[in-house]
């Protein structure tokens, strides 16, 4: 039978990468997908911009939306002080189950919480379900038409606090219109536009920095 991107994906892992090494997990993959095959990860540009976000931030609750094959699940948690935790929703089985395996042989199970589920019926459980308060930093990089809805259930919710900061993926390819357009109009947010790259690719994409403003 034939084998899925994402299963050749976790191939050149654990193929390539040194278990528990992260860097060389996303060096793996950055691989695999610039020589081998296109995946939808974030990828090495963008990632350093995530990078330098997510290390500014040091942030002690994460919430990531769309796992897909967890590159940007790693390359978060890899920068994450010992007790935080970043909790990344995903609710394609398929794609968890190789995130997962991702995830561990990067060695970053411990700060993980992997969730199969859709973002809408679990963003209002955060609080009951992990004891979250409020999220320090959200990755949003699942359905760009759930970017918007998504983001206005979670300020309903009550997970946004002074400073949080939002980081969107795919702002410019695929775009988020809507989402943009409501972000960056916003009095509750200062949003802030990093050009950049589509993943592998030299056609212009860029992330959105928002800080909710409480
Ligand atoms: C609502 C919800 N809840 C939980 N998981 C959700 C969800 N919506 C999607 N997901 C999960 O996230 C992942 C989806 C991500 C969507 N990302 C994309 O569609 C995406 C697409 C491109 C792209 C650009 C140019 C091209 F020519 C082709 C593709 C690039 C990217 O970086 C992307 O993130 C996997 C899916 O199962
Ligand atoms: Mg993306």
């Amino acid at each position: 039978t034939q084998s899925t991107r994402p299963q050749r994906l976790l191939g050149a892992v654990q193929k390539n990468a040194t278990r528990g090494q992260p860097h060389s997990v996303l060096k793996a993959i950055d691989q695999f997908c610039t020589h081998t095959e296109w995946a939808m990860n974030v990828g090495d540009e963008k990632g350093c911009i995530l990078d330098s976000v997510v290390s500014e931030v040091n942030p002690a609750t994460v919430l990531e939306l769309g796992t897909y094959c967890g590159y940007s699940t790693v390359r978060i948690a890899s920068l994450l002080p010992p007790h935080a935790k970043l909790i990344t929703l995903e609710f394609n089985p398929d794609f968890a189950a190789i995130a997962r395996q991702v995830i561990a042989w990067a060695g970053l199970e411990d700060k993980v919480q992997l969730v199969e589920g859709a973002s809408g019926d679990w963003i209002p459980k955060m609080k009951e379900q992990f004891g979250i308060t409020t999220f320090d930093f959200v990755f949003l990089d699942h359905w760009k038409d759930r970017y918007l809805p998504d983001t206005k259930l979670m300020e309903e919710c009550g997970l946004l606090r002074k400073g949080t900061v939002l980081l969107a993926d795919n702002v410019i390819c695929p775009g988020t219109p809507d989402y943009l357009e409501y972000i960056r109009n916003s009095p509750r947010y200062k949003s802030q536009y990093f050009k950049s790259h589509l993943e592998y690719t030299k056609v212009e994409d860029g992330l959105e920095k928002s800080v909710f403003q409480g």
